[in-house]
Parts: structure tokens; sequence; C-alpha cells
């Protein structure tokens, strides 16, 4: 049996190319003693994967999470048919011993998760609402911005995979949600399905403009998925003892690091307003991850956590939905269908 894999083949210089990555066919190894054969069925891309690439090596497999099934296994633990979700990046087939896995991004051992009954809801949400970045919404929310009935929060990237997230539970908890996006569409589906007090496309709309109309007397909460230019806006409109959570800055990550993004100035907001700002990786919760996902599993069911996924289909589209990510054209969760 064959098995394909994307190697990165050459460290992205600027916004990636189909040609930084080589796709490898291969036999795939017969199953020893102790090992399981996965195949994927859902791969996941994500922003990080652009400024994380600076430490991958290249000649090596690109680093991703995906959903598999277990088609055979010589280990005790995993049974022919278990789902699992495991950092085995971007590839059709994976042969090893579970309990040697490791996890590229921060090379520690990590044991393919085997996935519960997801009771009709799919599979792919392992990747998105129901994993890494639906408790990057939960707990980077509720953690770092404090928040509390009646108070203001804004979040960028507000029509994706986390902003969205952020948003409906930033309601769920009593707040009024302000959201910017990139497009009227988006900001049609934050208001109309995750129902968004307010809405702007920062393509069309000043920010700080926004901001005048919708939070009149200042922000409480702010939620960075963006960075630069437009949060040094929404900074500079927050109320005396406001939080941010500082969780990405998609704007620059395809930045030549020798000419940086510029944004203006936020100390005197800072320092003024008396602002927190705490900048996280989702991991930090890894002691407490299943709370996370049980609680967005909680509001699903209770039918106040809507989710949207962009699902591309087959193996060699991870590219174009990779590239995706930074031209905008993903709402809610991008992942790959094989
Ligand atoms: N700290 C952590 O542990 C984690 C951090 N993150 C970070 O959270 C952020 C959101 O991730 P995720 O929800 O998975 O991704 P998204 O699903 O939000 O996809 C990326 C979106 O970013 C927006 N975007 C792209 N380029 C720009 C730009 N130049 N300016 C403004 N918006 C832009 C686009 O939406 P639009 O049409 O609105 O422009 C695009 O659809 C990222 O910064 C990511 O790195 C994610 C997971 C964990
Ligand atoms: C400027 C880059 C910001 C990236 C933010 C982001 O999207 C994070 C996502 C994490 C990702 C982090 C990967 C490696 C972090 C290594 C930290 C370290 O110890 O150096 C991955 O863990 C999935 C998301 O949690």
């Amino acid at each position: 049996m064959k098995g394909k894999r994307f190697v990165f083949a050459k460290h992205f210089d600027g916004v990636p190319k189909k040609s930084d990555f080589e796709l490898v066919e291969e036999e795939v190894p017969p199953v020893k003693d102790g090992e399981v054969l996965f195949q994927a069925l859902f791969i996941s891309v994500d922003p990080y994967m652009r400024p994380y690439s600076a430490r991958i090596q290249t000649g090596t497999t690109m680093i991703g999470e995906q959903v598999a099934r277990v088609v055979e296994s010589k280990h005790p633990g995993y049974k022919v048919g278990d789902n699992v979700v495991a950092y085995f990046g971007w590839r059709t087939h994976t042969v090893l011993n579970p309990d040697k896995n490791i996890n590229p991004l921060d090379n520690k051992p990590s044991k393919p998760y085997i996935l519960p009954d997801f009771g009709g809801v799919s599979l792919s949400t392992a990747l998105g609402v129901l994993g890494m970045p639906g408790n990057t919404a939960y707990f980077g929310l509720t953690k770092l911005c404090e928040p509390k009935p009646g108070e203001v929060l804004v979040v960028n990237g507000a029509a994706g995979a986390v902003g969205s997230l952020v948003g409906q539970i930033g309601k769920i908890l009593g707040l009024r949600v302000i959201g910017f996006a990139g497009s009227d569409d988006k900001v049609k589906l934050l208001k109309e399905k995750y129902n968004f007090d307010a809405a702007f496309n920062y393509k069309t709309k000043d920010v700080t403009e926004a901001l005048k109309e919708a939070a009149p007397e200042g922000v409480d909460c702010f939620f960075d998925n963006v960075g630069g230019v437009m949060s040094s806006a929404i900074i500079s409109c927050m109320k005396l003892y406001g939080r941010i959570a500082v969780c990405g800055s998609i704007s620059a990550y395809n930045d030549d690091p020798k000419k940086p993004t510029l944004a203006p100035i936020i100390q005197p907001s800072m320092i003024f307003k008396q602002l927190k700002m705490e900048g996280f990786v989702v991991s930090r919760w890894l002691n407490i991850w299943q709370e996370g996902i049980a609680q967005n599993l909680q509001y699903i069911k209770e039918g106040k956590l809507k989710y949207e996924e962009t699902v591309y289909e087959g193996f060699e589209k991870i590219f174009d939905a990779f590239i995706g990510l930074f031209k905008g054209e993903n709402t809610g969760k991008a992942v790959v269908k094989i």
C-alpha cells in the first residue's frame, strides 16, 4: 500500500509557495509488534505553522495535527476502528508505536488520543471547536480577559476558528461583543448566526471610528488574533483597567523578519488606562484540556455555541487550505478531508 506525505522542502520567503513543499509517495511499512497503522481522515491547517516553520528542518514531514483511524493494530491500547487525534503531520498514513510518538512542536512524548463517541458531531471538530482552537478561545478568554457580565469584549479574526468561538463564549458569559472580520459576508455571519452585538469589515471601516460608534465608553476585554496596526487602534479605545489576551498576530506572519511590521505605539494607552496584556500558548492549559472540550461540547449541545468549517477535499489540497488562511478564504475552522 502507498501513502503520501508533504515534505517541508524550503524555508518560506514571505507568503508560502507550493514549491516550498515536496509531495512524496512511498510504500507504507509493515506493522511490527507494538505498532499501529493510522490512516488520516482530516488534517488541520493552522496559522501557527507559518511562524513556527522557521524552526522546522527542511527534508522532514510538514508538521500538523490530524484525526486518524486505526486500520491495523499490534498494540493493546488501540483497536481497529478507533479514531485518534495526533500530531502526525501532513501525511496520509502513519505507522508507529503510539507510546513513542513525539510532538515535534515541543519534542515531548505525545500519545495519540483516542476520541470518544462524538454522537453525530463530525470528527473534524476534534481539530476545531472540540480541540486546540476551541480551548484557545475558551481558556484564553476566561483565564486572561477576566470577563464580567455587562463588559465590552472586542475580538478580531472574529469569523475564524478561534475568534468565532471567543465572541460566542463572550455572549454566553453576558458580555457585549464586537467583532472585526475581513468581508461583508463574515460580518453578516457574526451578527446573524453568532449573535454579536456589532461587527465590522476592517477592510472597509476604520477601526477607531467603528469603536467610537459601537463602544463609546471603551473596551474592557480585547482578544487579539491579528496584531499590528489594527491592534494598536483597538488598544487605544480601551477602558481603565482593561485586559488584553494576546493570542496571535497573523497580520505579520508572512513579513520579512528584517522589515517587521510597524504599528502605532501602545505604551501611552497601556500606562494611562492601566491595562493588563498577557500573551499565551494554549498548551499552558494541557493539565485541564478536557475541561475546555467538555465545556464547549456542553455549549454546543445546549445550542449556545455554533461553529463553521471550511472543508477542503483531498490530501493534495492541503497547501491551498494552508495559504487560504492568509487570504481570509476560510470561515471558521479550515480542515482538509482526506
Ligand atoms: N496562542 C495560541 O495558543 C494560539 C494562537 N492562535 C492564533 O489565533 C489566531 C487565529 O487562529 P485561527 O482561528 O486558527 O485562524 P483563522 O481561522 O482565524 O484563520 C485565519 C484568519 O485570519 C484572518 N487574517 C489573515 N490575514 C490577516 C491580516 N493580515 N489581517 C487581519 N486578519 C487576517 C483571515 O480572516 P479575515 O477574512 O477576517 O481577514 C483568516 O481567515 C492566529 O493568529 C493564530 O496564530 C491559534 C491557536 C492557538
Ligand atoms: C508569533 C507566533 C504566534 C503563534 C501563535 C499560535 O498560533 C500558537 C499556536 C500554538 C502552537 C504553538 C507552537 C509552538 C509553540 C512553541 C512554544 C515554545 O515553547 O517555544 C501549537 O502548540 C498549537 C497552538 O497551541
